[in-house]
């Protein structure tokens, strides 16, 4: 099992120098891996000039699996959009065709009282937040900045091909026979063709699994349903970007971006491993960062790529037990219980192992 360890920028080297220390001692137990770092994102523009160089293509084409940390920061806001760590990360995802991207919002019981929302209203919370990859408005052409009667015009094009919403609504279907056997389908019909006709192939997709119930939802619906009733949620599918913000806030119900992982997989069992946050120049350097969503990434990759499900369980459970010994970085942290930094809290899982 070849694995390419992109730490990226920011807390990345941070974070996945602590899932790294996981592997590792998972390799010390008897099972086969290989490591190997490049570079991806502002370290690879500040070495090569390029956000994804050529050693890192290859490096990922030839690598059965990818754990990543995170790209960008301050220091690169204003380059040119292809030079910017943020195309490296799209690049990736394009090149391996990462087209899956499965972000799981659970609850540790042990966090409830980080979350957000009320601990009742949390309590047992379990969704899977399916994102299409590599499509929507972050990659469709035309896009720019162009000068029109006398003044600039930004534009980005929102599309999606039929094929690109079948594939991507299979996969949520799917998921859902293995858990609650619900989907709801997010998108801005009411506005946008290109949604409209996502909901139309997300609804005869829908035909092939007489056993999921299907319901579709707008998006500024769905935002707000998030915070007032997320356990109405089994699986959600919906857009590349409407996908990436409806994370982001729902990883605070389970009490921090920090603790959301996630998977981005090929129909190849290709498969890329990270945590659904940034680089967070405002805490690089500080041993702050929490580590556990990178953590949780290599269990999903043990688990996905590799079929290594006691190896990955291992990982899950050294993970609540870590929390029920009340170890809690700064963005988990409740009175009463123990702070540790980004170190502490991977020594914390790997003793637990
Ligand atoms: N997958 C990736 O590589 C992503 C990269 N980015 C890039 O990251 C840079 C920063 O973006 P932001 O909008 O600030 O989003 P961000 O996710 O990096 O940070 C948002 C907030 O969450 C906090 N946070 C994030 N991860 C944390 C962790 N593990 N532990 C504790 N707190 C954590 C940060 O300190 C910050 O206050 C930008 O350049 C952006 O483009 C953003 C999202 C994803
Ligand atoms: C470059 C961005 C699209 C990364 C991001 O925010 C994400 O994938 O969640
Ligand atoms: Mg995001």
């Amino acid at each position: 099992m070849k694995i390419a360890l992109l730490a990226g920028d920011g807390i990345g080297p941070e974070i996945v120098a602590q899932a790294e220390r996981v592997l590792r001692f998972l390799m010390a137990d008897g099972l086969k891996m290989e490591l190997e770092s490049g570079l991806l994102g502002g370290c690879a523009v500040d070495a090569t000039g390029e956000p994804f160089p050529e050693a890192t293509r290859k490096l990922v084409i030839e690598a059965d699996a990818v754990l990543l940390g995170a790209v960008g920061g301050l220091k690169y806001d204003n380059l040119p959009r292809e030079k910017r760590p943020e195309q490296g990360l799209l690049t990736i995802r394009k090149t391996l065709n990462l087209f899956a991207n499965l972000r799981p919002v659970i609850l540790y019981p042990e966090l409830a009282n980080a979350s957000t929302l009320k601990p009742e209203i949390v309590a047992g919370l379990d969704i899977l937040i399916v994102r299409e990859l590599t499509g929507d408005i972050y990659f469709g052409q035309p896009r720019g900045i162009e000068q029109r009667d006398g003044q600039r015009v930004g534009f980005n094009t929102m599309i999606y091909s039929e094929s690109e919403i079948r594939r991507i609504a299979h996969i949520a279907f799917q998921a859902a026979r293995r858990r609650q056997g619900k989907v709801c389908s997010v998108d801005k019909m009411n506005v946008l063709e290109c949604t409209q006709l996502w909901r139309d192939i997300v609804t005869e997709t829908a035909q092939t699994y007489p056993d999921v119930a299907l319901t579709h939802m707008l998006v500024d619906n769905a935002a707000m349903q998030l915070v007032r009733d997320p356990k109405q949620f089994d699986v959600i599918v919906t857009g590349n970007m409407f996908g990436d913000i409806l994370s982001d806030e729902a990883s605070m119900l389970t009490g921090s971006i920090g603790m959301l992982p996630s998977a981005s997989l090929n129909d190849q069992n290709k498969g890329l491993y990270e945590p659904i946050h940034g680089s967070a120049p405002d805490i690089a350097g500080k041993n702050i960062a929490n580590p556990l969503a990178t953590i949780l990434s290599t269990a999903m990759m043990l688990r996905y790529s590799f079929n290594q499900e006691i190896a990955a369980s291992r990982i899950e459970h050294a993970v609540k037990k870590v929390l029920k010994q009340g170890y809690r970085t700064a963005d988990i942290f409740e009175s009463g219980m123990k702070r540790v930094g980004t170190v502490e809290m991977g020594d914390a899982v790997l003793a637990n192992m």
